[in-house]
C-alpha cells in the first residue's frame, strides 16, 4: 500500500482522509504531520491514522501531500527539500505555482498540483490535477488513484487553468452552501419547520443537480420547464434578475480566480 504523509491536518486533509477511508484505504498507511495537538488527537481518534509533529517522519512516505495554507507553504518547503528522496509531492495549496514550490524545495520536480474540494469527505469531490513534466506516468497514476478515492478527477494541460478551477470547483461548495443557507432561511421565514426547511431545500438541490447531470437539456431549458407563464417561478426569477443575482455569482467566481492568481504572484515572489 502506498504510504501517504499529509503535512497539515486541517479541513482539506480531513476531507481527503475521510474519502480514502470510505474507499477502503488502509488507515495505517497514512500519517499526518500537524503542530496542533488537539487536531492530532482528533485525527487519530476519528480515522486511526498515525499522527506526529515531526516533519522528518516524511522520509518513510511514498507520497507527501502538502495541505497547509498557501501562506505557510514556502517556509515548510524550504525545510522539506532536504528530506526528499524520490517521493511524489502533491500540493493542494490554492494559488501556489508548481515551479515556485519546486524552487523552494531546492529544485525538486516530482510535483503534482491538485485542486480538490471538500465533498471529498463523502467521495463526492472533484479534483483537477496538473503535473510538472518530470513527473512519471506511474507517479501520475498514483496521484490520480489517491484523488479518485475522494471523487472524480480531471487533468489539466496548462497550470494557468488552476485559477479558474479554484474559482469554480475548489471554492464552489461554499457558493452552493450559501444558496442552501438562503433557501433554508426563506423556508423558516415562510413558516416551515426547521426539519422541513432542511429536507425540502436539500432534496431540491440534490434532485435538480441530478436532473441537470442526467438530462441532455441545458440548465436554461430545464429552468424554463419549471417556469410557468404568469406563475410563481417567473416572479421569483424576476426578483433574482432585478437583484442581479446571476451577475453577482459570475463576478464572485471571477473574484476568486483573481485571488488565486494574486496569491500565486504575491507568495511566489518570495
Ligand atoms: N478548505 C478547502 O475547501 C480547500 C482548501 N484547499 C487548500 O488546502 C490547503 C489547506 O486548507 P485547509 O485545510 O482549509 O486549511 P486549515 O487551516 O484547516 O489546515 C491547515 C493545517 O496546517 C497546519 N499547519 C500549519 N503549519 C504547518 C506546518 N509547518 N507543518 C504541518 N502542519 C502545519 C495547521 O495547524 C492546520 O491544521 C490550503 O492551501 C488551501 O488553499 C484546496 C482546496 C479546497
Ligand atoms: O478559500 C480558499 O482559499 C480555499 C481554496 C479553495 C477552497 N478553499
Amino acid at each position: 500500500m502506498t504510504k501517504i504523509s499529509f503535512i497539515g491536518g486541517g479541513n482539506m486533509a480531513r476531507a481527503l482522509i475521510g474519502g480514502l477511508q470510505s474507499n477502503g484505504y488502509a488507515m495505517d498507511a497514512i500519517s499526518v504531520i500537524e503542530p496542533d495537538a488537539d487536531k492530532r488527537q482528533q485525527l487519530h481518534a476519528e480515522y486511526g491514522v498515525h499522527v506526529t509533529e515531526q516533519l522528518p517522519s516524511v522520509s518513510s512516505a511514498d507520497v507527501i501531500v502538502l495541505a497547509v495554507k498557501p501562506q505557510q507553504l514556502r517556509d515548510l518547503a524550504i525545510f522539506l527539500g532536504s528530506l526528499l528522496h524520490e517521493q511524489l509531492v502533491i500540493s493542494i495549496a490554492a494559488g501556489i505555482r508548481s515551479q515556485d514550490l519546486a524552487r523552494w524545495l531546492g529544485g525538486y520536480q516530482a510535483i503534482v498540483r491538485v485542486m480538490p474540494n471538500t465533498p471529498a469527505q463523502i467521495q463526492a469531490g472533484i479534483s483537477a490535477l496538473y503535473a510538472l513534466p518530470a513527473v512519471s506516468a506511474a507517479q501520475k497514476e498514483i496521484a490520480d488513484t489517491i484523488m479518485q478515492a475522494a471523487g472524480k478527477t480531471v487533468w489539466l494541460d496548462a497550470e494557468q487553468k488552476m485559477d479558474a478551477v479554484t474559482a469554480i470547483s475548489g471554492s464552489g461548495p461554499a457558493y452552493v452552501f450559501y444558496f442552501i443557507e438562503a433557501m433554508q432561511q426563506a423556508a423558516l421565514e415562510l413558516g416551515l419547520s426547521a426539519e422541513d426547511a432542511r429536507l425540502l431545500s436539500l432534496q431540491t438541490f440534490a434532485g435538480a443537480t441530478a436532473l441537470a447531470a442526467q438530462s441532455s437539456e441545458t440548465p436554461a431549458t430545464l429552468r424554463a420547464q419549471v417556469t410557468s407563464k404568469g406563475g410563481t417561478t417567473e416572479r421569483a426569477l424576476l426578483s433574482m434578475d432585478t437583484a442581479g443575482v446571476k451577475n453577482a455569482i459570475i463576478h464572485a467566481a471571477h473574484a476568486a480566480a483573481a485571488r488565486s492568481a494574486e496569491l500565486g504572484d504575491q507568495l511566489g515572489k518570495e
